[in-house]
């Protein structure tokens, strides 16, 4: 549905979009996830046809982006959505609607279905005097009056309260139910994990992992093993105390026979070791837990790596030449310097 191929956007001398390349297919709900200044919003707009790509080329449904047939068959959010504060939502949508020429009964079902469905109230209202969380609903019905095929949504549910939160994303899984295809770029991880089928992280203008999160989480990720045991063990903290003390801390902080240490490791192998020390105190494994990371602690981690390009154009070219990025990496500009 949306193809991606070497897509770039420098402003000057500054590449806020390296290379990006990526697929969407229909009814997916691709998410954009990366820290501020990572190139979420121009690669969002790129697709959208907002702005020129330097380079590099985006189809949607088979048009070029910015092709006019193509808006035709989009939904775009951005990110802050200005209103006509003096105009209701039926009289705003309306007007978006008659700008797409949608005849006016089939606009008037569609405006209603969407508001429906959005659980909007107090539609003769001033939009002026709506709270945030509704102006938001009505942007989002707004990039509906067409009966888009893709949707393009930056940030949708930001500084929105969590009910309000819940409902968009809710209600976007139930667009791409409904066959339309998403993508979204969102700081909020968790809601990414939760919604999303497929997710880009970008840093620093470059996709830095790609794939579902559990691809993400298995190629970047590692899975911790929580042992808990009924004696100490080396590395292991006091987590359940018997009835000699309480409160968590080292071994060695209490001599309680009820005692629960945890030791925190990376391997099977380590456990086994865990489990033969356990045993050879006197005591045993009471409990093992494995915890995968979640998507915002892979995201933490591949945010601190330092970027593996300078991001100019002319540094990209010195590294080029020199195929290193090692003298180069000092001269990226800041991330704010828009
Ligand atoms: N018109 C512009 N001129 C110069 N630099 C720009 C321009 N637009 C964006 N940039 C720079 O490109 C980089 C990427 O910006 P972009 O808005 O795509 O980031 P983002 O990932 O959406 O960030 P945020 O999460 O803060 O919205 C930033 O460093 C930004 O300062």
């Amino acid at each position: 549905m949306i193809e991606v191929e070497t897509l770039r956007k420098t402003y000057g001398e500054f590449v806020a979009v390296r290379s990006s390349s990526f697929e969407v297919d229909r009814g997916e709900i691709f998410g954009v996830v990366g820290p501020n200044g990572a190139g979420k919003t121009t690669t969002l707009k790129m697709l959208a046809g907002l702005i020129e790509p330097t380079d590099g080329e985006a189809t949607l449904a088979g048009f070029d982006a910015g092709d006019p047939e193509m808006r035709s068959t989009l939904g775009f959010l951005p990110e802050e959505s200005p209103l006509y504060e003096d105009m209701t939502p039926l009289s705003y949508l309306r007007f978006f609607a008659d700008l797409y020429d949608v005849p006016r009964d089939v606009a008037n079902e569609r405006i209603t279905d969407a508001l429906d469905r959005l659980e909007l109230e107090h539609r003769e209202r001033r939009l002026g005097d709506m709270s945030k969380g509704m102006k938001r609903k009505v942007a989002i019905a707004r990039s509906l009056v067409n009966d888009p095929d893709i949707l393009i949504y930056d940030e949708p549910a930001s500084g929105l309260d969590p009910l309000t939160t819940n409902y968009v994303l809710e209600f976007t899984r139930d667009l791409a139910d409904q066959g339309k295809t998403v993508v979204f770029s969102a700081h909020n991880l968790y809601h990414v994990e939760s919604i999303c089928d497929r997710v880009i992280i970008m840093n620093r203008g470059d996709i830095v992992a790609r794939g579902s999160v559990p691809e993400i989480r298995e190629e970047h990720g590692y899975t911790e093993y929580h042992v808990t045991t009924t004696v100490p063990v080396e590395g292991a903290e006091v987590v359940a105390v018997g009835s000699s003390e309480s409160g968590a801390g080292d071994v060695g902080d209490t001599d309680g026979s009820d005692d629960e240490y945890r030791v925190v490791v990376d391997t099977m192998d380590e456990v086994r070791e865990i489990r033969e020390a356990a045993e050879a105190a006197g005591g045993d494994v009471a409990d093992i837990r494995t915890k995968e990371p979640s998507l915002e602690d892979i995201f933490l981690d591949l945010a601190k790596r330092p970027a593996t390009y300078d991001r100019t154009v002319a540094g990209e070219a010195r590294m080029a030449e020199n195929g290193s990025s090692e003298e180069t990496l000092e001269a990226a500009p800041p991330e704010d310097s828009r």
